[in-house]
């Protein structure tokens, strides 16, 4: 989803290879996608010439090890979200793709649509004045997330803050151009298998809340779940939203995280008319509803490796803001970082 389309659609693009621990499943992959490599071992692929830049969509826990070693192979890296473990883990990183001159990049890919793009727009112009409050939301249903998934495993860096709450600290971080928050409060509630063997403690959290202090005093709130249960045991929530109050009024807008499904822009000035957008337009000005937001991200992600302007970008210091965050709020809530990668380069 975050690649194989996307890479059809764009001329520049060829998924060539595919990596996985067990050949046989890297050949089935590879017929099932066409893709003319499969090899049985993430190295293997690391070692062949022809391959320009890695995707990495490995558990968060091992993004730090192979998107280093991908790097020290001189490819360039889009790296799954969230970075690594640590803001340390993602600095490291970055600094190696510094280093080597390759680019890198966290695939946050929401930042690349024109509705997210729109929505900072509209904050910047001061429509709904000064920023007081910015609240950043991503609930799933109940079931969306199976028991035994690496979201609820520890020592792959699980937990529904590294998973869906990089989204939130991120978004909110994005919207208030603010890198450093402190963070003022933080809950969560663990989560409880099923069939829990008695000895069972859970270090994963379910759900995760927080507010933040950003710069100027802006005020951040940020909710996560990774299996809200279902109300009165039948209606699933899904909120993906984001709002953005200011003096004036406000921007909100109804899915941040994935808005080529749906999404309506809704400003509100106080004493004004509320009104509403949704913008799908590509950076030529095309109406081009279907386009993923993956779609976008590759787009800018191939024009920083030709040496062209990207569209839109993720820096370094957006990637490690954001982990530092994340690690501030696990200190918070008691449940403390995932550990930090024990990969040391050679
Ligand atoms: N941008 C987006 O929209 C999304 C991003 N993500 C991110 O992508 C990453 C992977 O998530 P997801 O695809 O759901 O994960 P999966 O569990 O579906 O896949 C992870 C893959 O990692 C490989 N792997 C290597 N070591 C291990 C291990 N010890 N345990 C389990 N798997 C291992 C496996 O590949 P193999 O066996 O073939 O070697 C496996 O297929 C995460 O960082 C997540 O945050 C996830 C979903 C959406
Ligand atoms: O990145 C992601 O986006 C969609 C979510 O459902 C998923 O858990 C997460 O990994």
């Amino acid at each position: 989803m975050a690649l194989i389309l996307p890479a059809r659609t764009h001329p520049e693009v060829i998924v060539y290879a595919v990596g996985a621990r067990n050949l046989d499943k890297a050949k089935k992959y590879a017929k099932k996608h066409r893709i003319e490599k499969a090899y049985g071992s993430y190295q293997e692929l690391l070692d062949d010439k022809d391959v320009d830049v890695v995707y990495n969509p490995l558990p968060n826990a091992l993004h730090h090890e192979w998107t280093m070693k991908a790097l020290a192979a001189g490819k360039h890296v889009l790296n799954e979200k969230p970075s690594a473990n640590t803001a340390e883990d993602t600095a490291s990183m970055f600094d190696l793709a510094e280093q080597k001159g390759l680019v890198m990049m966290d695939a946050y890919h929401y930042r690349f649509h024109p509705a997210v793009l729109r929505v900072k727009e509209i904050i910047e112009s001061k429509t709904i004045g000064k920023l007081k409050t910015v609240t950043a939301k991503l609930i799933v249903p109940k079931g969306i997330t199976a028991e035994g998934d690496i979201r609820y495993d520890f020592a792959l860096g699980g937990g529904a803050l590294m998973d869906m709450g990089v989204y939130t600290v991120n978004c909110i971080q994005y919207m208030t151009s603010s890198r450093s928050v402190e963070v003022t409060d933080a809950t969560t509630e663990l989560y409880a298998p099923k069939n829990k063997p008695e000895s069972y403690a859970s270090n994963i959290d379910r759900t995760a809340t927080a507010t933040l202090t950003l710069s100027d005093g802006i005020k951040g709130n940020l909710e996560v779940d990774l299996a809200r249960p279902l109300r009165y045991g039948l209606i699933p929530t899904l909120d993906m939203s984001f709002k953005a109050e200011g003096v004036l009024g406000s921007v909100e807008i109804d899915n941040y995280v994935m808005p080529t499904l749906y999404h309506n822009i809704t400003v509100n000035i106080r004493g004004g008319p509320i009104s509403t957008e949704k913008v799908y337009k590509n950076r030529f000005g095309e109406r081009e509803e279907w386009r993923t937001t993956y779609m976008y991200q590759l787009e800018s992600f191939v024009d920083k490796v030709r040496g062209r302007e990207p569209k839109a970008w993720v820096s370094k210091e957006d990637s490690v803001a954001t982990m530092k965050c994340v690690e501030k709020i696990y200190q918070k809530n008691g449940l403390g970082s995932r550990p930090k990668s024990a990969y040391i380069p050679v």
